[in-house]
């Protein structure tokens, strides 16, 4: 098989890409699809793989590609203000004076290496924390099956792909195993798909292309291989992505810093704006003038604002990955601070996953041995999803050492999670027959009779009481219970869903998953912490009800798939609040339900593993999965748990929250001290003589201040922060704004009486004292605005101590340094120190004690506020909170 390598594989497959070579593959033999992309069945060679790399590279579809180091670095630079400031700092150096325009150069340039080694670090974090989680396809090189990253699957490469997998590319199908495609996230066809090898015409539409595996589709059952024929934006994916930019939905948080960065930049135009008017009408300097509004520009500039959120949000996801939870899209930390309400599916969660086959009955519940045959064809000749289910039958058949009899699958067909059923046709030692095997009601549903102990037949209708009282009997001790049922089919070769009828019912078998020792408690954390808990599985009532006994849940406050499917979403929206457990349900039941939460005003979470889990990880907030889940479920998810364990999940939310406060402490007390700034500049721009700051000292404030803010993602946060759920509130947010500002405007106002009444201060003075109280006070109200506190009775980090301490040092100390002349700035008298220190210190304590009817009325109410969804009991159904808006907001 000659396999191409090499750069004339490379060179093939990007002129089978240009000349369109490949044009409609679904319509080609896969010979010659293969050899046109150097391909063979022993795939790719590695070498050919790795030469076709950078061309796949460069045509992939946007997104998830980290910015090159040299690009990051570029846009610390590129903002408009930055480049208009840049130019007219060259323009003032070319009119005169250079040793000026080069201080104002190299501030800006040690303000962008500062941002500029913060985002980079991020970025360094982020892409090494998804790496664990990122995606692999399996694809043969050199013969091999080897693991690749979804993105160096290239042209030519072929893949092999089973149940829960994402297609990783355009592929057209080799081989087929029952292989069904969910194609809903391409063509909106909720049904699966049946793919097989064979070419189609041409011209045949997305949804008839039956060899066709496409990129972001999933394996709904079966497996299959396949020839990888486009990738990136040259699939069909691609081309849907690119027309639609579309998008993964924003989440709160995303939408709240939109919404108040634009807020900003409007203020801030006007204010920069009618600051430059007012010193051209005071014939102040042009040049100077301008410098100074520019600087301000950039001073009060929001754009900085996104970066620093991001970086204090990388150092969460670090901070959240110590308790083996990954988190995938940044922004969902603060959806995961704000969750009132997490639903999570039953086995592995609550369960401890491993489940093993206790009994084989019969119908009457009393042992039935031989029943073990009957299932172990089933489940050993399946071949569809492997599952736990089936794994524990096969090991106890094994370790029973059942004979098979030599039975062979003549045909299948496979589970699914609406059907609940799975059956194989059989040839064994009893002649062909239909094993049908499934949760209780779905394969009584489909029984006409049943098989009495003593081996005679029964009608079901009559025995169908008894055995749903054997049912519940087993369920109440927490038993899972499967149905087997048989019926007789000698004449067929193959089988379809209508031969599960007028069936046998065989037996029963009972497994035991325990309930993991630690899960209660963790939930009863969670409702201490404000999250309402809530299980939703597809298993049958009786052991739903008894694991949510096991639990603390209300067994009593519990909704059947049925009961679900009789309320339309008005309806189940007014019903979700008082439910603490949802059972019986369908991929379609779970996505309502949650989708229902949603609508009472909740921030859900779903946490959940399988291929019936992805819609509502979709539907929900934030979507939690775990390492090793279905391909589809991880990539629903925002959150990634490398383990399946509730109490991590606790940890990482409580760090979470962390995250979000410290994240909101930044917005707030930056936003404050802006607008603040901006309404004092305002007011000195016109009536000071000269210009209150010169351009470079605005500059190196605006760096000085930066440095503690790069702090504040390490520092301690309240208690009463973490105890209850929080989300983003852009009035308070905006409220403090305004309060704080005007506060510190009104001492910046004193301080400028003091300075020219006072102490008759010139210009120079004037500025260099300034400069000193601008970084002091703005330095030392981050201590006052960090809590909701008195500021002595909470503690800071110590590297923000320490930051905000050097910080304020290097101010005092830069008009008495040799720096000072450079930046124009003269030695203060002592007596001045002294006053300046004793304005510091008003400031502080007229901002601790403003605090103090600030936070009391607007957000002690939202404190006590409880979630929407209330744990036991479930009887009376409050209607309170059921609001968007609530939690507590932050600082
Ligand atoms: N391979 C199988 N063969 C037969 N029946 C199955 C199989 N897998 C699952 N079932 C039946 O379908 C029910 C629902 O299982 P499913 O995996 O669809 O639900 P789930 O919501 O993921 O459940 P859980 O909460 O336990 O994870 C199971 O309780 C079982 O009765
Ligand atoms: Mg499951």
């Amino acid at each position: 098989m000659a396999t191409d390598t090499g750069p004339a594989h490379n060179e093939r497959v990007t002129r089978a890409i240009d000349s369109q070579d490949v044009d409609a593959p679904w319509s080609r033999p896969v010979g010659e699809l293969a050899a046109a992309l150097g391909s063979g069945p022993a795939g790719l060679t590695a070498q050919a793989a790795a030469d076709a790399l950078p061309a796949t590279r460069a045509r992939a579809a946007s997104g998830h590609q980290r910015t090159a180091w040299w690009r990051l670095l570029l846009t610390q630079f590129t903002s408009p203000i930055i480049i208009i400031l840049i130019i007219a700092t060259l323009l003032s150096g070319v009119l005169g004076d250079w040793l000026d325009a080069v201080i104002i150069l190299t501030i800006v340039v040690l303000s962008g290496l500062l941002d500029f080694a913060q985002e980079r670090g991020a970025a360094v974090t982020m892409d090494g924390l998804l790496g664990a989680v990122r995606p692999t396809a399996t694809v043969l090189r050199d013969g091999q099956r080897v693991e690749v990253p979804f993105d160096e699957v290239v042209p030519g490469d072929l893949i092999a792909v089973s149940g829960g997998d994402i297609a990783p590319a355009d592929a057209i199908v080799l081989t087929a195993d029952d292989l069904e495609m969910d194609q809903a996230s391409l063509t909106g066809e909720t049904f699966p798909a049946p793919k097989t090898p064979g070419e189609v015409p041409a011209a045949a539409p997305l949804g008839d292309r039956t060899n066709l595996l496409c990129n972001g589709t999933h394996v709904a059952s079966g497996s299959g291989t396949a020839l990888v024929v486009a990738t990136g934006r040259d699939t069909e994916f691609g081309r849907v992505q690119a027309s639609l930019h579309a998008r993964a939905r924003t989440t709160g948080f995303e939408r709240g810093m939109t919404r108040f960065g634009l807020l900003l930049a409007r203020l801030m135009v006007v204010l920069v704006i009618a600051i430059f008017i007012v010193n051209l009408v005071l014939h102040r300097p042009l040049v100077d003038s301008a410098l100074f509004s520019l600087s301000l520009a950039v001073g009060l500039t929001p754009q900085l604002l996104p970066a620093i959120v991001g970086i204090s949000l990388s150092r969460g996801a670090r901070a959240i990955a110590k308790h083996r939870v990954i988190v995938k899209r940044l922004n969902s930390i603060e959806d995961f601070g704000a969750m009132t309400v997490l639903c999570t599916d039953k086995t592995g969660t609550m369960t401890q996953g491993s489940i093993h086959l206790d009994e084989a009955l019969a119908v009457d519940g009393s042992p039935r041995p031989d029943l073990l045959r009957i299932a172990g064809w089933n489940a050993t000749l399946q071949r569809g999803l492997r599952n736990p289910l089936d794994d524990a039958i096969a090991e106890a058949v094994a370790s029973a050492q059942v004979d098979l009899g030599g039975a062979r699958a003549v045909d299948e067909v496979p589970y699914d999670f609406n059907r609940k059923r799975l059956s194989i046709l059989v040839d064994g030692p009893d002649g062909r027959v239909l094993v049908t095997k499934g949760a209780v009601d779905p394969v009584l549903g489909v029984c006409a009779q049943v098989r009495d102990p003593d081996g005679g037949t029964r009608p079901m209708a009559s025995a169908r009481t008894g055995v749903e009282t054997v049912v519940e009997s087993l369920g109440a001790r927490g038993m899972r219970i499967l149905a087997v049922a048989t019926k007789p089919m000698p004449a067929v070769s193959s089988c379809s869903v209508h031969d599960e009828s007028n069936l046998v019912l065989q037996g029963l078998l009972a497994f035991a998953d325990p309930v993991k020792p630690d899960a209660a408690d963790t939930i009863e954390e969670f409702a201490k912490a404000g999250v309402a808990v809530r299980m939703i599985t597809g298993d049958a009532h009786p052991v739903a009800a008894y694991i949510a006994g096991e639990l603390g849940l209300d067994p009593a406050a519990i909704l059947t798939g049925p009961q679900i499917d009789k309320l339309d979403d008005a309806a189940l929206g007014s019903a979700v609040g008082g439910v603490q457990v949802f059972c019986e349900t369908t991929p379609r039941h779970k996505e309502r339900v949650i989708t229902a939460l949603t609508g009472t005003g909740a921030t859900v979470g779903y946490m959940g593993d399988g291929i019936n889990d992805a819609p509502a990880l979709r539907a929900a907030d934030l979507g939690i999965s775990v390492k090793g889940a279905a391909d589809v479920a991880a990539e629903a998810a925002s959150f990634v748990m490398l383990e399946n364990d509730l109490p991590s999940l606790l940890e990482a939310m409580r760090q979470g929250r962390r995250t979000f406060a410290n994240t909101m402490k930044y917005i707030y007390m930056t936003t404050s001290a802006n607008f603040g700034n901006m309404v004092s500049m305002a007011v000195a721009a016109v009536v000071l003589p000269f210009l209150p700051l010169l351009a470079s000292q605005i500059l190196m404030i605006n760096l000085l201040t930066d440095l503690p803010a790069t702090a504040i993602a390490t520092d301690q946060v309240d208690r009463e922060r973490l105890a209850q759920p929080q989300r983003w509130n852009l009035r308070v947010l905006v409220r403090f704004m305004l309060v704080f500002g005007v506060v510190s405007s009104v001492f910046d106002i004193v301080t400028f009486v003091v300075l020219r009444r006072g102490f008759h201060a010139g210009e120079t003075e004037f500025q260099s004292a300034w400069f000193v109280a601008s970084v002091l006070t703005e330095i030392a109200v981050i201590f006052v605005l960090r809590t909701r506190h008195p500021f002595w009775r909470s503690r800071p980090s110590s590297p923000l101590l320490g930051m905000a301490v050097v910080s304020a040092i290097i101010a005092v100390a830069m008009p008495f340094s040799p720096v000072g002349p450079f930046l124009h700035l003269e030695p203060l008298p002592g007596r001045l120190v002294g006053l300046l220190l004793v304005i510091v210190v008003g400031y502080v304590v007229t901002t601790e004690v403003t605090k103090a009817f600030f936070w009391p009325r607007s957000a002690t109410p939202a404190m006590v506020r409880r979630p929407a969804v209330r744990q036991r009991p479930a009887r009376s159904r409050s209607r309170t909170g059921r609001r968007r808006g609530r939690g507590t907001p932050s600082p």
